[in-house]
């Protein structure tokens, strides 16, 4: 028996901003973002839009897309860091959403009965939802479970990160009859606890605020939306979780150069060219070139056979990046799906070919895995249209972004959006202070 994903769906914020109008902003040179680091635009939620949406979005679709009946969906795992709740899962309120669109197709609450939860560990949450949701149908072959991705990922104004946020979802139907890509069970993990990239609770204290009313706490702590990151440091740890997570595949498998096998190399793209930066030294390890120095590095990276190697086996992966941003949980799922479009577009044959993953979490932990490409993939891939939807996004300048960012307007951009949005937050009965709800319009 074979198991894997059957379907796949996604779905991206409404709105984006060019990485030109960016860069001119920032002072920053343009060819920096869109040569040295492949980005082009930034996807960016409206004021209806959050994690919660987007995942509900994917989820719609998948069950459309594919006729999928929800009352066969054993479970729904999200992975998410973009958490609107520290307790109520943002998968339940997603799979609120979907249940009362479905509502008169198939009764009230259509996922009673089904398994719903979150999982976070920053980028690889959704990796993890997948390899959990990949032994719960090991071990209930009749069963199918949804893994969904979903994030919107902030930076502050004016940092380091700003040019690589983005966000959106990636939903996929994992079941024992993986029409797409079937998985081994094969998982290189590797795990260290550092601190590149973290969301802790801020602490603000009562003496440094200006103008605080009386009754002000002398100390708070709030969650915010953005990270506290070393950039280059997270670089490093990513380096060095993806080396360690391969080599402990390659033991556990006993595989010499299964990269060599892989006809894609799907990453956690944090941005386009990520992938393609930091796996020379894995590259060079596997191939006996030396990687002590910056020049030596160097020289892999612009050698001809790497070049090559980045054209064949990564390049493809990377253009929806390009498009979006960091999707943060979605975006190694987004990189599989902008592979298999490119290749279902050029009219390429993927059946029984390998693909690897390389998964990456901050924080951090690295998974490295293999499955190979289901004989029925460009029936689950035709649904898709992933580049032409891309289109059908509205441009924002830059004045609007930075009030989208700053939280400062009060009705969405595309105010006759359709599909879900938010509607309120419920701010004055004490019992439901900060309840989230939301609507669908048609
Ligand atoms: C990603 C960084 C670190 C980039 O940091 P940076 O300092 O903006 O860029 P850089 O200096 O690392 O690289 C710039 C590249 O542009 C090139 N360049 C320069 N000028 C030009 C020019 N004129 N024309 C053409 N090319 C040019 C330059 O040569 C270089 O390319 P290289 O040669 O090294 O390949 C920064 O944006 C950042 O801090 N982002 C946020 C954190 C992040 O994304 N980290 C990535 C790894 S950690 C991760 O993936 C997990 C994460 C973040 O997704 C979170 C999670 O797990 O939840």
């Amino acid at each position: 028996m074979t198991f894997g994903i059957e379907a796949a769906s996604y779905h991206v914020p409404s709105l984006y901003l060019e990485i030109k109008d960016l860069a001119e902003r920032r002072g920053i040179e343009p060819a920096k973002l869109e040569k040295g680091l492949g980005l082009h635009k930034m996807g960016f939620p409206d004021v209806h839009e959050d994690a919660a949406t987007f995942a509900a979005e994917a989820l719609l679709k998948l069950i459309k897309d594919y006729h999928i009946n929800p009352k066969d969906i054993a479970r729904i795992y999200l992975g998410t860091e973009s958490a609107l709740d520290a307790a109520k899962p943002t998968a339940s309120y997603a799979m609120q959403m979907v249940e009362e669109v479905l509502e008169e197709e198939f009764g009230e609450r259509c996922f009673r009965n089904c398994d719903v939860v979150d999982m976070t560990f920053a980028c690889i949450g959704a990796v993890d939802a997948l390899h959990n949701s990949l032994d719960f149908v090991r071990v209930n072959p009749d069963k199918k479970a949804v893994v969904i991705a979903s994030d919107y990922a902030k930076y502050e104004l004016a940092s380091s990160g700003e040019y690589t946020q983005g966000g959106g979802a990636v939903a996929v139907l994992v079941s024992s009859k993986p029409d797409l890509i079937e998985f081994e069970n094969n998982w290189g993990v590797a795990t260290e606890s550092v601190f590149d990239f973290f969301k802790p609770r801020r602490h603000f204290k009562k003496e440094n605020l200006e103008n605080a009313p009386e009754n002000f706490p002398e100390k708070i702590e709030i969650f915010t939306d953005e990270p506290v990151f070393d950039g280059q440091y997270s670089n490093q740890c990513y380096q060095d979780r993806i080396r360690e997570a391969y080599n402990h595949y390659k033991e556990i498998t006993g595989k010499n150069k299964p990269y060599e096998h892989w006809e894609y190399l799907i990453f956690h793209l944090p941005y386009a060219f990520h992938g393609k930066r930091v796996f020379t030294e894995i590259y060079s390890l596997e191939n006996g070139l030396s990687y002590e120095t910056p020049e030596e590095q160097k020289a892999v990276a612009k050698s001809e056979a790497y070049i090559q190697f980045i054209n064949d086996k990564i390049e493809k992966s990377q253009r929806a990046s390009s498009e979006i941003g960091n999707m943060y949980t979605a975006s190694i799922f987004m990189a599989l799906l902008s592979a298999l479009q490119t290749s279902f577009n050029e009219n390429e044959e993927l059946t029984g070919k390998e693909i690897g993953f390389l998964g990456y979490g901050s924080g951090s932990k690295s998974k490295v895995f293999a499955g190979k490409v289901s004989v029925n993939w460009k029936n689950v891939v035709s649904k898709w249209n992933l580049f032409e939807g891309l289109k059908n996004r509205t441009a924002i300048n830059f004045e609007t972004y930075e009030k989208l960012h700053r939280k400062q307007l009060e009705n969405s951009v595309n105010e006759n959006y359709k599909g879900f949005g938010l509607k309120y937050v419920e701010l004055e009965n004490p019992v439901l202070k900060g309840a989230r709800y939301y609507h669908y319009q048609k």
